[in-house]
């Protein structure tokens, strides 16, 4: 028999299956995702746990009329392989194929980019809104889970939502993690709901028994539904959801496809806002990945068979979970804050050694910042470990709450740069640009990894106000042997008193020196100011570049704002007559491997190569 998922090019096609064959396809949907994450890398635990959850989504509502929102997106490659992109599924993640989120530009099934968490609620409620205006039919689904829902965008729309569009319900998918397991109240609290399954039966009971009841019962069963919630308390038991305005049902078996399917047929048809609260396993179906969900969350190619990574390489945040844990075994007051990114940013270690030092905040990047200005203003010395794409949300926070404030607060700025197949929403290319603005800031830009150890120090030890240092994601590039770090604001590096400067930071250093070997072979004199502090730029970087004929400035960032713009300014103020050639990043970066991307954008050694010794052959 051909196989069930050849036979799906578009959900409609759904309807052709019966709910035993839907099981049969579940499963060979899963076998499906296992060897493409295992051959391209991607977000297995999470695809693996929505399989049911997805096709009973599909098969009840009609998208794209039906808008399905997937909150962070990672969990979505069920949802593409039934709307139309089976055939290129196994091109997820890579140059020119699909994106590992939903993209509105790929796909109409797809209504809302996604990748940061917790925006799924307000976004599916935007869309709910405009159909209600607009008078368009359908229903608006959010689905989120339940790390996303210890973001506090997650509770800005639901309190915003509760009263409002009979079409529009919010799945809850609670499998317990994050991407280590979820913390806070919010968690404790969905582990008391889901240890009641009996609430929405013993509900779900009155109601019908109401319903019986001749002449009354139906108008006593909706005024106890529209009622306020000390009646419902009594009855049912509320929950929160319920008291911020939606109708509460769950919890439900989340791989129990016909009880899915009977559970999202019957709330197409309710009149109010429905939480649904349906429980999963992360995971599901490949024993590897249910056993250690964390580290099947987001992988790299692995061996089907045995579950092993195929790579396994030292990085710079396990550098700086190393490092941290040196620094706080002889300084009491430092601690460590992550939101829900313990084993992304290497902190691992430290929260083993450290517990009571220790804080994991959940997906509240906002709060981290804040806290960690709160705790540096109680006498600690806090370091905040957020990725830089991440940290995007905390803006305001750097400003108002740690700068303002002059209180010390590190920053430890991981996936600063490009990130590879992530693509376009986890790039982190913006936090040197935005950091700039910020006034009582310092900022560093390691390239290697005792670079990294010693800017980490200076921004504990020896700076005022907020310290930043940034590194890139992966491990440290190669590094001539004639390089010697000086632990100062800038390095130089090549022919002194070249009439050629080229400036950087960060990693492109390695990739301007492996040009500088050619351009050495070829007789071509060029001196490389290294800056290792981005912000405040030295002044002794802008004297070393200021008396030359051409300067070019490498940025691995976004150059509106930039490092590269800035310095061009200071240039001038220090009368450089010279010409200036800045190469940084325009736009948003799409997902490819970090080599290919650097390529595309001319950041690499190549790249690099060819823009100073093609424009010096112009300019000759
Ligand atoms: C603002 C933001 N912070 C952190 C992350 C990193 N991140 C991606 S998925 C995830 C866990 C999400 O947990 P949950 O919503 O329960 O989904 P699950 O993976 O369990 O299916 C985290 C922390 C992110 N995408 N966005
Ligand atoms: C979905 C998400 O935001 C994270 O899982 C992210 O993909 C992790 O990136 P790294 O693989 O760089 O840790
Ligand atoms: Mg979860």
């Amino acid at each position: 028999m051909e196989n069930l998922i050849n036979q799906i090019n578009q959900p409609d096609d759904l309807q052709n299956l019966s709910e035993k064959e839907l099981e049969m396809l579940c499963s060979e949907i899963r076998e499906k995702i296992i060897q493409t994450v295992a051959h391209n890398g991607g977000h297995l635990a999470s695809n693996l746990g929505v399989v049911e959850l997805t096709v009973a989504l599909h098969r009840v509502f009609h998208a794209p009329q039906d808008k399905i929102v997937w909150d962070v997106g990672h969990q979505a490659y069920t949802h593409k392989i039934l709307t139309g992109r089976r055939e290129q599924i196994d091109t997820i993640r890579t140059r020119g194929g699909l994106c590992g989120y939903p993209n509105r530009a790929e796909s109409p099934y797809d209504p809302f980019n996604a990748g940061h968490a917790s925006t799924a609620i307000s976004a599916a409620y935007g869309m709910a809104v405009a159909k209600k205006v607009r008078h368009e039919p359908g229903h608006v689904i959010a689905v989120i889970g339940d790390g996303s829902l210890t973001g506090g965008m997650a509770y800005e729309g639901l309190n915003n939502a509760g009263r409002f569009p009979k079409n529009f319900i919010v799945i809850l998918n609670d499998n317990k993690m994050s991407i280590s397991r979820s913390v806070g109240a919010m968690a404790r609290y969905l582990a008391q709901i889901r240890t009641k399954p009996g609430y929405l039966r013993a509900k779900g009971n009155l109601e019908s028994a109401l319903d019986k009841l001749p002449g009354v019962g139906p108008s006593l069963h909706r005024a106890i539904s529209g009622a306020k919630t000390a009646v419902k308390h009594l009855l049912y038991n509320n929950t929160l959801f319920e008291d911020m305005g939606f109708v509460y049902y769950g919890p439900f078996d989340g791989h129990n496809l016909p009880q899915l399917l009977e559970v999202l047929e019957n709330a197409k048809h309710i009149e109010h806002p429905i939480l649904l609260h349906v429980i999963t396993a992360k995971g599901k179906g490949y024993s590897f990945a249910e056993e250690n969900p964390g580290v099947f969350h987001g992988i790299s190619k692995f061996d089907v068979n045995t579950g092993k990574k195929l790579s396994n390489s030292e990085d710079f945040s396990s550098q700086f979970g190393q490092y941290l844990c040196e620094a706080a075994a002889n300084d009491r007051s430092i601690c460590a804050i992550t939101a829900a990114m313990q084993m992304g940013t290497g902190l691992t270690e430290f929260a083993k050694r450290f517990p009571d030092r220790f804080f994991d905040t959940g997906i509240a990047e906002e709060h981290a910042v804040t806290f960690a200005g709160g705790l540096a203003a109680g006498g600690m010395r806090p370091v905040c470990a957020i990725y830089s794409t991440f940290l995007q949300r905390g803006y305001d926070q750097i400003i108002h709450d740690a700068a303002l404030q002059n209180v010390k607060v590190t920053f430890a700025i991981d996936r600063a740069g490009v990130v590879g197949e992530d693509g376009e929403t986890h790039q982190g290319i913006f936090d040197a640009a935005f950091l700039n603005t910020i006034p009582n800031c310092t900022v560093f830009s390691p390239a290697y990894y005792d670079e990294l150890r010693k800017d980490l120090q200076t921004a504990l030890y020896d700076c005022e106000g907020v310290a930043a240092v940034r590194y890139p994601r992966g491990g440290q590039l190669f590094r001539p042997y004639d390089y010697q770090p000086s632990g100062k604001a800038f390095d130089l590096y090549g022919d002194e008193g070249a009439g050629t400067v080229l400036v950087t930071y960060g990693r492109l250093f390695s990739f301007a020196c492996e040009a500088f070997s050619r351009w050495k072979k070829q007789g071509i004199s060029v001196h490389i100011v290294k800056l290792n502090r981005i912000k405040p730029v030295s002044a002794g970087a802008v004297e070393a570049a200021k008396g030359a004929k051409h300067v070019f400035f490498f940025e691995e960032g976004i150059e509106q704002g930039g490092v590269g713009e800035h310095f061009e300014h200071l240039l001038h103020e220090a009368g450089f007559h010279g010409a200036y050639v800045l190469r940084a990043i325009q736009g948003f970066v799409r997902h490819a491997t970090m080599q290919e991307s650097l390529h595309d954008l001319g950041l690499d050694a190549d790249g690099i190569y060819r823009t100073v010794t093609d424009t010096l052959q112009n300019w000759k």
